[in-house]
């Protein structure tokens, strides 16, 4: 059991309104008092600083401001931690309290043991007094620590132990030239404290700090919510009120299903390769291209159009399935006879998975994109390896060699290819009169309809591409067929609702729709 059950707030704390609190330093006013104003003023981050406290102290004190957190129900944005003392903050953890971490001192515990002991998901926050510390805190292993408070600003009561000595013995503090310098050096993020007043706040705003700490500037005020929203809204009024994002930790490897297109550009971008690689992208896979052939080309046809060496289209197959593998395949138009033989070739010789055949004759434009050989070639060399092919009428009058001019011809044509080529086969509807029904069927005889509403939307250039690579994308993440092509027309019909409206033509759609 995860006797800690709240998720890691190192990839989502906020630095730049830190407070810092104890027991000791809110006069006779109870401490849970003073943390619920000043979050009713806007901190963004909670530290409990209790010096004198005994670790039995410090875990109920803890377990008091986590629940002030919750409270407040901030307990997603506010990270809490505790300073110094690790081994409260491990005995907090270890009993269910929403303690997100420690903030460590140059003088405590080794930040590499902390690490060790809190684990990859606490937050480590280090104190800095000079450059030289921070080069030093660079230096730390990858991950060791989160951010760094650097001080003081001034001399202050509470802290008297910050003081930074200089070569010469004396006393100094930081200003805007060594903050610069202290955050231009760092990897991680920064802030600054130590006797930091509302007045400096105007300055502090001004330097490349990223945020301020501070405690009786809080804790000590005679109204510690509007002091706290004084000091927060000082340092936006300059530096906008945008949460920022931390680039300094490198989150954690993520993984996504790859997915290639073996395809021909469309140079306005609204069919074939870049409308693949937008549906990929929109519908969470990691999208790769093999370029097949190449068209001059818009919304109102087809200008040009040229074939690639049947070599390279081969070069790229090898270079992608010798690194980054994809789990599914979409093949669109392959302009050339040759060039359809290496497709075919390669991808056996690869043992490709989920392979998606849109067999492409005609653009939406009307211009024809495929040589009768091509496609003799496509049926004979690629339909074999298919996982379904998915033909619009016309296309599918072609294969079948059939008539169809209604729903129960789409039907019958779709079961005939299914058993001619062994493949399942998706006879699209679009091209029909009415709605926007597609019919799937499988070798065995089985079929199943998709019933689509039809969208009053002339833009469908890439209709298809983005239907056959969205069920792609879906098979690639592990879907059925079925519920690969019923999830790619919902996301296809958002694309067409969506209504953009580009060029002379039939235009393209907004891939981006879901995203916006
Ligand atoms: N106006 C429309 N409204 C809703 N869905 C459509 C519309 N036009 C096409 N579709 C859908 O787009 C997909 C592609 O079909 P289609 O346009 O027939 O293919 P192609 O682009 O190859 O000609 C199918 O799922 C079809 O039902
Ligand atoms: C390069 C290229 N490939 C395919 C299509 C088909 O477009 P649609 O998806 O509208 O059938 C196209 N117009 N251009
Ligand atoms: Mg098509």
């Amino acid at each position: 059991m995860n006797s800690f059950p709240y998720p890691s707030m190192r990839d989502r704390f906020d630095l730049r309104f830190y407070f810092v609190v104890g027991p000791d330093d809110c006069g006779n006013r109870p401490i849970l008092d003073v943390v619920a104003k000043a979050l009713d003023g806007g901190a963004s981050f909670i530290q409990l600083r209790a010096k004198t406290q005994d670790v039995a102290e410090i875990v109920s004190l803890a377990n008091d401001i986590a629940e002030e957190i919750a409270g407040h129900h901030v307990e997603h944005s506010v990270a809490f931690v505790v300073d110094d003392r690790v081994d409260a903050a491990l005995e907090a953890r270890a009993k269910g309290i929403k303690v997100d971490g420690v903030h460590i001192g140059q003088d405590d515990l080794d930040p590499v043991v902390a690490r060790k002991l809190l684990g990859p998901d606490a937050i480590i926050g280090l104190s800095a007094k000079t450059v030289d510390e921070v080069r030093e805190a660079n230096h730390l292993p990858e991950g060791t620590i989160d951010y760094i408070g650097a001080g003081p600003l001034h001399m202050t009561a509470t802290k008297p132990e910050s003081m930074i000595v200089d070569e010469n013995g004396d006393i100094t503090t930081l200003n805007v030239s060594s903050i610069d310098e202290m955050r231009t050096m760092s990897k991680y993020p920064l802030i600054v404290g130590g006797g930091v007043k509302a007045d400096d706040i105007p300055m502090l705003a001004k330097t490349k700090a990223d945020g301020w700490f501070v405690v009786s500037a809080i804790a000590g005020a005679t109204d510690p919510e509007q002091a706290t929203r004084r000091l927060v809204d000082d340092w936006t009024a300059i530096r906008g009120d945008e949460k920022p994002r931390y680039t300094g930790r490198k989150p954690a490897a993520t993984k996504l299903p790859a997915v290639l297109t073996i395809a021909t550009t469309d140079s306005s971008g609204g069919a074939g390769i870049p409308a693949d690689l937008k549906t990929m992208l929109a519908n969470d896979v990691f999208g790769e291209c093999v370029v097949a052939g190449i068209t001059a080309q818009n919304t109102t046809g087809v200008q040009a159009i040229a074939a690639v060496d049947p070599s390279i289209v081969g070069a790229q197959i090898d270079s992608v399935f010798d690194d980054i593998r994809p789990t599914a395949v979409k093949i669109g138009v392959i302009v050339g006879v040759e060039s359809v033989k290496t497709v075919a070739r390669k991808l056996r010789d690869h043992q490709a998975t989920n392979i998606v055949v849109d067999p492409v004759m005609v653009a939406t434009s009307g211009s024809s994109l495929a040589a009768d050989d091509t496609i003799a070639e496509e049926i004979s060399s690629l339909f074999p390896i298919a996982t379904v092919i998915t033909p619009n009428i016309p296309e599918a009058q072609v294969l079948a060699q059939m008539p169809i001019g209604n729903q129960a011809d789409m039907e019958t044509a779709a079961v005939q290819l299914a058993k001619d080529y062994g493949t399942c086969v998706l006879v699209k509807g679009g091209h029909g009169v009415k709605d926007a029904d597609d019919v799937l069927a499988f070798p065995t005889g089985a079929v199943t309809w998709f019933e689509g509403e039809r969208i009053a939307n002339d833009n469908t250039h890439g209709t298809g591409c983005t239907l056959s690579s969205a069920i792609a994308s879906y098979l690639a993440q592990g879907e059925d067929l079925e519920d690969a092509v019923r999830d790619a027309k919902a996301y296809l019909s958002g694309a067409l609702r969506a209504n953009l409206n580009l060029g002379k033509g039939h235009g393209p759609m907004d891939h981006a729709w879901a995203m916006h």
